[in-house]
């Protein structure tokens, strides 16, 4: 970073008109800021009201309120101001306008404020990743998982594990240097073993935790069967709206069909697809195929088939299907009618049971494919350590999993990601 950032500035709430609108300033020149469009800098964290006048022309651009936070204690970790003003278009616009006078100020980029709190040490990259995930987040899983992402919960678990390591590599030095000395005793030796290997478990569990782009996406449910058998029409009940077309000819759905749900509280992609059967006609045998690829990467089938001639797959829910005109298929695990709508709560708590073991529970953190990778390294490095003999090896296997824990919270090793992660977030965050 330069040793004098620039001062920048955004509207950090949603788009106009609104009711107020938050412009945020930060960076050295905050202070001066206020004073030149409120013609002075209130007390620290206290909001005040003020006249917000155009520094060049004087003109009276709107009542306020504004704040001033000094850094470093800051969501930036820099000099920090807010100015909310009414929300409307042109009072926001000739703010941003005023504020672009001011000279040393400039428009903030997508993500800058987060970024910068990054930057400043205020949150670690797993804290920024979960903001990102919050700005997002739109079911109440994804919600809580983010809120735990950003609140630290990985972070502190790294933290802790680096301190255990710290521990371990401590001994493995402190043996090194004894072995020089020629005096160590075989017995006395080692006793960080037993540490590692829990390291090393801990390290393993967590690269069991649900996945962060499965919570993001949703559970792939797949609807599949022969043609005719209700699929569409289960599909538009679950949905709730019609998203596919049903009819009673068989072979109406030649294409398949996704749509995003939340039910329960948990995201879900529901797929409909064509009905299974070899077809004549080429259109259709193209969507059979799609839909035995679903097949292929689903999470859980709904399978309205005979129960018999269901696909394999990990999770399947057999549904004998239309249950207020055709008899129970002995077989099934649930008689539903999405037209007369009797199982369909069954359908939907089963779907939410089997969910609930794929997404994180209350307070547990999803991790993503970044963190993933750099577990997987550090398991790996803990496993050749927990097998080497040579003190001097293990001692350089330990510096490697160090180095994928940085890489996890941020601290060595991710300039190239930077940009990809501050650019999804919004101008203003
Ligand atoms: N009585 C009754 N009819 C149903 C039910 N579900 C679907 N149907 C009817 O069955 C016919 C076929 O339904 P679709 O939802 O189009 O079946 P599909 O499996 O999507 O068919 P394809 O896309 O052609 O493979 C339609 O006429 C629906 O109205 C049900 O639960 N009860
Ligand atoms: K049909
Ligand atoms: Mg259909």
């Amino acid at each position: 970073m330069n040793a004098r950032p620039d001062t920048i500035y955004a509207l950090s709430s949603g788009t106009p008109p609104a009711a107020i609108g938050i412009i945020r300033v930060s960076g050295p020149l905050a202070a001066g800021a206020l004073a030149a469009l409120a013609g002075r800098v209130p007390q620290p964290r206290r909001a005040s009201y003020a006249r917000l006048r155009h520094p060049k022309s004087g003109d009276l651009l709107d009542h306020a309120l504004i704040l001033f936070f000094p850094g470093p204690r800051t969501a930036t970790g820099e000099d920090l101001c807010e100015l909310h003003v009414h929300g409307g278009r042109s009072v926001v616009a000739a703010v941003l306008e005023a504020l672009s006078t001011v000279p040393g100020l400039r428009a903030a980029e997508a993500g800058e404020f987060t970024r910068r709190a990054f930057e400043n040490g205020r949150i670690d990259l797993t804290e920024a990743e979960g903001i990102a995930d919050l700005l997002t987040a739109e079911t109440e899983s994804q919600r809580r998982s983010a809120l735990a992402m950003a609140g630290g919960a990985l972070s502190r678990e790294i933290r802790g594990w680096q301190e255990q390591l710290l521990a371990i590599a401590a001994q493995v030095e402190a043996e090194i240097d004894f072995s020089d000395e020629g005096d160590v005793g075989a017995e006395s030796a080692e006793r960080w073993r037993p540490a590692l290997a829990e390291l090393e478990r801990d390290v393993a569990r967590a690269l069991k935790r649900p996945s962060a782009e499965r919570l993001r996406d949703g559970i792939r449910v797949v609807i599949a069967g022969p043609p005719n058998a209700g699929k569409s029409t289960l599909m538009n009940a679950l949905a709730g709206r019609d998203v596919a077309i049903t009819s009673p000819l068989a072979g109406t759905t030649r294409d398949s069909i996704e749509a995003p749900v939340s039910l329960g509280g948990y995201p879900f992609i529901l797929i409909d697809t064509a009905g299974l059967r070899e077809s004549q006609d080429m259109i259709e045998a193209i969507g059979v195929e799609r839909a035995e690829a679903h097949l292929e990467a689903a999470d859980v089938i709904l399978w309205l088939g005979k129960p018999d001639d269901r696909p394999s797959g990990p999770r399947i829910i057999r549904i004998s299907a239309k249950s207020d005109i055709a008899p129970f298929e002995p077989g099934a695990d649930l008689a539903v009618s999405a037209l007369g709508g009797e199982g369909l709560d069954r359908l939907l708590a089963l779907l939410i049971e089997i969910s609930a073991g794929m997404l994180p529970a209350e307070g547990e953190v999803a991790i993503n494919r970044r963190h993933r990778e750099a577990f997987s390294h550090a398991a790996e490095s803990l496993k050749n350590a927990a097998h080497e003999s040579d003190l001097l090896l293990v001692a350089e296997e330990l510096r490697q999993v160090r180095l994928h824990f940085d890489r996890v919270t941020g601290q060595s090793g991710v300039e190239d990601m930077l940009d990809a992660l501050f650019g999804r977030f919004c101008i203003g965050k």
